[in-house]
């Protein structure tokens, strides 16, 4: 029997290069881990088959589930004959652009190469995550790093310094698959300064990072719904230093260098929405 935890992602940057052949966009994405996890169990089975169990009602248990898919890689890849328990305990919101099914596939992959002693490393972890979705490759490392290709090309950053960070998932569903397919890449009106984000990390000046946070697939989901531009505002005029939104979104979140103001916006979304998260940079 086997823990492992899956911890949520936000993108700091998010900007589209162009569109490939593949019809995947080629991306360059600053990545930030936050302390917000799902938490895996995994037990083995006597018979050949892979369960899944998880207390949220909605989530798919069968091959649709990315660590139900990590499994079933994993086994048909390395000819492994042995059943597998998987018990997801779901903290990170779903279908929220923090990549909670990428890091439980993750979290799947990294776990099972303990427990079926496989040996893999996390390169090799990496390659194989790529096969189940642009986001798992990162989160197999977490910490900060800069994403390229169509996500799965990884170079790890140094730490973050541990800013705090107040997300809000408001009650709407975003299609990762949508967002881009609305996106026209010769209308984006302001690309992020990647380079500028990792210096300003590497910096460790609060000001600047929050300066150079921009994700240019805004502007697509802030068109097909507008309360999350307004809910990026609010996040603000409660005392954020600046706010994003995560991923395709929808979930927006603010960042702030001091843990009593995180609190204090915290206090003040809850009275918007219901999904609100205090947590840190990890
Ligand atoms: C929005 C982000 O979460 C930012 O981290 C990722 O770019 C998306 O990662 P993901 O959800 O793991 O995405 P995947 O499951 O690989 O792809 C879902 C769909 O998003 C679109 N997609 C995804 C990644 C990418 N670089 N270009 C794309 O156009 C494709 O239509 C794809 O069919
Ligand atoms: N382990 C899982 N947990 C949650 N959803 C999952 C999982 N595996 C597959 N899914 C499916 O994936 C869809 C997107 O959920 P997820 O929480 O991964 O979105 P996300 O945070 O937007 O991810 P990303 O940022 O990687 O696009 C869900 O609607 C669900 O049907």
């Amino acid at each position: 029997m086997i823990r492992e935890k899956a911890k949520a992602k936000i993108n700091l940057t998010l900007d589209v290069l162009f569109k490939r052949a593949d019809g995947y966009h080629e991306v360059e994405m600053v990545m930030q881990t936050v302390d917000l996890s799902d938490q895996l169990l995994l037990e083995e089975r006597d018979d050949n088959q892979i369960v899944l169990s998880c207390g949220v009602p909605y989530i798919p248990l069968d091959n649709r589930n990315l660590a139900y898919k990590a499994a079933a890689l994993l086994r048909e890849r390395y000819g492994i004959r042995k059943g597998i328990h998987i018990t997801i305990d779901k903290q990170i919101p779903v279908a929220a652009g923090l990549a909670g099914g990428s890091s439980d596939g993750a979290a799947a992959l990294r776990g099972l190469n303990r427990l079926w002693n496989l040996g893999l490393t996390l390169e090799e972890l990496a390659e194989l995550g790529a096969e189940l979705g642009s986001d798992v490759p990162f989160c197999i490392y977490g910490g900060t790093a800069i994403a390229r290709g169509r996500g799965e090309i990884i170079e790890r950053l140094p730490a973050a310094p541990p800013l705090w960070v107040v997300l809000v998932k408001p009650p709407i569903t975003v299609s990762t698959a949508d967002v881009y397919g609305n996106l026209k890449v010769d209308e984006i009106d302001s690309h992020p300064d990647t380079l500028g984000m990792i210096q300003a990390l590497a910096s460790g000046n609060p000001e600047r990072i929050v300066s150079g946070l921009g994700n240019v697939l805004e502007q697509v989901t802030f068109k097909m719904h507008p309360e999350v531009e307004r809910l990026k505002s609010q996040i603000v005029k409660f005392g954020a230093m600046g706010a994003l939104m995560s991923g395709s979104g929808p979930t927006v979140f603010g960042i702030t260098d001091r843990e009593s103001r995180a609190q204090r916006i915290y206090n003040a979304l809850r009275g918007f929405s219901k999904e609100v998260y205090l947590t840190r940079f990890l």
